[in-house]
């Protein structure tokens, strides 16, 4: 792809390459094989659109060790193309089967665990839906004092820096998702 079509000069610096990304998914990946193997009738969810990547590199490893599990995507918003967070996380979720929840184990699984808030209404309407047990998993956490009480189970890589993030996944005002490693935006 031309790298002006990718958006590529708004990078400022390369945070996580390419090969820090696909080991960090490894270690994930291997994670969840370990919550799927060691626990009966485990729920894995995702969040579009930011997580489709992230989900589909789990999804290839996991059918590489011979776990053929279904990751169930939920779609949320919560920075509607803006670098900030809103207050009202906005979750589709139509789609799922209610009563299935009960008494369920749930993983979540996310891209980036940034406020928090995105992770957090998720698992408040999962709990409220019956599931015995929420544990979460992202690609990126971002180590940072939160509003709300949540942290995750499993992350793949983890940041101090406070900058806003791309590629991956990770998106700049609906750019730069696709970038194969994970970015500082100027
Ligand atoms: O921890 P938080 O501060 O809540 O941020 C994390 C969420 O923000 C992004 O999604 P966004 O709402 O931008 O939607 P998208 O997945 O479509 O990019 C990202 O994919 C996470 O889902
Ligand atoms: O730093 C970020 N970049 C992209 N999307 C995000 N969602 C939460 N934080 C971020």
């Amino acid at each position: 792809m031309d790298v002006r079509e990718n958006h590529e000069e708004l990078v400022e610096e390369v945070l996580f390459t390419e090969k820090q990304v696909q080991q960090a998914a490894d270690r994930c990946a291997e994670w969840l094989r370990g919550i799927i193997q060691n626990q009966s009738c485990v729920l894995v969810f995702y969040m579009l659109e930011g997580c489709r990547r992230f989900a589909e590199m789990l999804n290839h490893r996991l059918l590489r060790a011979g776990v053929d599990k279904e990751l169930i995507p939920i779609r949320t918003s919560s920075y509607n193309e803006t670098t900030q967070c809103s207050e009202v996380v906005k979750i589709e979720d139509d789609h799922i089967q209610k009563d299935q929840l009960q008494g369920r184990t749930i993983v979540l699984i996310d891209d980036i665990l940034d406020t928090g808030g995105t992770m957090n209404s998720v698992r408040k309407r999962m709990l409220e839906y019956g599931a015995d047990k929420v544990q979460i998993c992202v690609l990126l956490e971002r180590e940072i004092e939160r509003k709300v009480n949540i942290k995750a189970d499993m992350a793949g890589l983890k940041t101090q820096r406070a900058e806003y993030l791309a590629g991956v996944g990770l998106d700049y005002k609906g750019m730069l998702r696709e970038l194969p490693y994970i970015a500082v935006i100027e």
